[in-house]
């Protein structure tokens, strides 16, 4: 996969949204689309993962599971394509309807992309797995395939989810096909806040790519979220940070900030494998 030798700037919008327990899965999409909707003029619009079904809400998982052709991703193929936006619409936890997967679980924590037109683009299943012997790996499969998306603005974005962040290996793998831009959507809590932080910062400044990280706010199942969605440039500079609370963050990405990164100060080259 190459990418343009200058990619163009690109209008983001983050969507760091709240939410407790009091919401059902329709409200809280009725709410999503209405904030997707509202995003127009901006040429990439992320939300956070597991957003519909709660990211520590594991208990209601296998009830609130979805297929991709479910009512979540129809709705946010509809603001997509309402909002003219590529969409990244955070992940889901998906219940296909004819797959269970090698340990048979059936359920995996699924990205999706919604292109501008309304149709499904891409789908990354999360490769690892949170929660140790609870949560995550107790109700879901394991993701296997690296997913590679292209922007508006021509560069390749590369797709991972939250606690993927702690595996620098995964995004290494990620720039070798290719990848300028990490997008990485997250249920993060507040108790490891500045893991997230520094974490972020680490993986722009190692691969000199672009983060753009759509964390969680607000207080689900007992779990308080730590919101700090962010975009970093390659050089570990903080282009945008949200606060702790639901918040739209809207920023532009200056043209061939990957590029210029690479070029000025070409570590990357000095690789010994
Ligand atoms: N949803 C997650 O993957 C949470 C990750 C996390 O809390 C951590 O890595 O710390």
């Amino acid at each position: 996969m190459t990418s343009p030798t200058t990619s163009a700037g690109l209008r983001v919008a983050l969507i760091q949204l709240a939410y407790d327990d009091s919401e059902t899965v329709p409200e809280r999409t009725a709410r999503v689309v209405d904030l997707v909707r509202a995003q127009r003029g901006h040429d990439l619009v992320v939300l956070p993962e597991l957003w519909p079904m709660g990211g520590f809400d594991y208990r209601a998982w296998p009830d609130k599971a979805e297929a991709t052709d479910g009512p979540v991703v129809k709705a946010l193929a509809e603001a997509a394509q309402d909002a003219g936006v590529l969409l990244h619409g955070g992940s889901i936890v998906e219940r296909p309807a004819d797959e269970l997967g090698p340990e048979g679980k059936g359920l995996w924590n699924t990205s999706v992309v919604l292109s501008a037109d309304g149709a499904l683009a891409s789908t990354y299943r999360k490769i690892h797995r949170f929660g140790f012997a609870g949560g995550e790996p107790l109700l879901m499969e394991a993701g296997a395939d690296l997913v590679l998306i292209e922007l508006p603005n021509g560069s390749h974005a590369a797709l991972s989810t939250c606690y993927d962040l702690r595996f620098p290996e995964l995004y290494r793998a990620q720039i070798d096909q290719g990848a300028t831009v990490f997008l990485i959507p997250a249920a993060w809590p507040m108790a490891r806040i500045e893991h997230w932080r520094l974490l972020l910062r680490a993986r722009a400044i190692e691969d000199q790519a672009l983060v753009i990280a759509c964390n969680t706010a607000g207080t689900h199942a007992g779990t308080e979220m730590g919101g700090r969605s962010a975009v970093i440039a390659p050089s570990g500079e903080v282009l945008a940070e949200a606060g702790t609370g639901e918040e739209v963050l809207s920023v532009q990405i200056p043209a061939g900030l990957v590029e210029s990164a690479r070029e000025s100060f070409p570590v990357l080259s000095d690789r010994r494998l």
